[in-house]
């Protein structure tokens, strides 16, 4: 299901949230292009899981305006929801199900017909590897495995949009790196991916990364342009440099 909107995927313009007098997310604006990368950094507390939920169409934002999808998120959220994926950081699957029994709970409540979640299972059991263990519960699949299906569960419904709460928390460089090969795959067929990530080996790999402070956002270019604006040679260094001045680090 891919937008028909031409132009940019995601676009904020001064979204704000504010908690009573506390602003959680202060006039963030920028505009994501289909199929982009879209790194989302910050600190603890900077902000970015409020500001992920509302472009996921499940926190009403307070002011400014912001549309994913097509779709605007004060007056269609719920379009927004049926356009794309989400993984969160403690992503839903079923550890008492098995893989094959998760995949088919999940296509039906993406709405798709039990013939073509046979198909799309197939193939997506196959592009993981993980045709052996079709009937093997969830809950005995190292961590890296639970994390690759829980995004291509994400996936099965073809949104034009995948929201992904820090997906690879827990896991090695190389686990992390089989994961970036599913992220690029999906980005290839024009999939809009918006990635929060305390890695800085993951910022390396977004085409754009935006780096957020206290509810605003600081700084975004590509890595290596942030590289170059602040003067150093890898982006735990930009992070630092900018993290150091925040206030509200949790
Ligand atoms: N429902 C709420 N009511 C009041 N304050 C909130 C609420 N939700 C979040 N906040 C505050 O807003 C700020 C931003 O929180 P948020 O969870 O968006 O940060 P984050 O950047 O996602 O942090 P983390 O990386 O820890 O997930 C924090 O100070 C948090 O305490």
């Amino acid at each position: 299901m891919k937008t028909a909107a031409i132009g940019p995927v995601i676009r904020c313009e001064k979204l704000t949230k504010r908690f009573g007098a506390f602003t959680a997310v202060d006039a963030i604006s920028f505009a994501v292009a289909p199929g982009e990368i879209f790194g989302f950094l910050g600190a603890n507390g900077a902000g970015k899981t409020t500001a992920m939920r509302m472009l996921c169409g499940l926190l009403g934002p307070t002011e400014g305006a912001a549309s994913v999808a097509g779709f605007d998120v004060f007056t269609q959220a719920e379009r927004i929801k049926q356009h794309i994926g989400y993984m969160s950081q403690k992503f839903s699957l079923y550890e008492d199900l098995t893989v094959r029994e998760n995949i088919r709970f999940y296509g039906g409540i993406y709405g798709l017909k039990t013939a073509a979640i046979r198909e799309k299972t197939d193939a997506l059991l196959q592009r993981l590897g993980l045709e052996a263990e079709r009937n093997t519960l969830v809950g005995s699949l190292p961590l890296g495995w639970k994390q690759k299906l829980a995004f291509s569960v994400a996936l099965f419904h073809d949104p034009a949009v995948v929201f992904l709460d820090e997906p690879t928390g827990g896991v090695d460089p190389i686990t992390r790196r089989q994961f970036w090969d599913l992220i690029y795959e999906a980005a290839a067929r024009g999939v809009t991916v918006f990635i929060t990530t305390h890695y800085m080996d993951e910022a390396e790999y977004c085409d754009r990364v935006s780096i957020m402070v206290d509810g605003k956002i600081e700084a975004l270019d590509k890595p290596a342009g942030l590289k170059q604006q602040f003067g150093v040679s890898t982006m735990d260094e930009v992070f630092l440099h900018l993290a150091r001045g925040a206030k509200n680090v949790e």
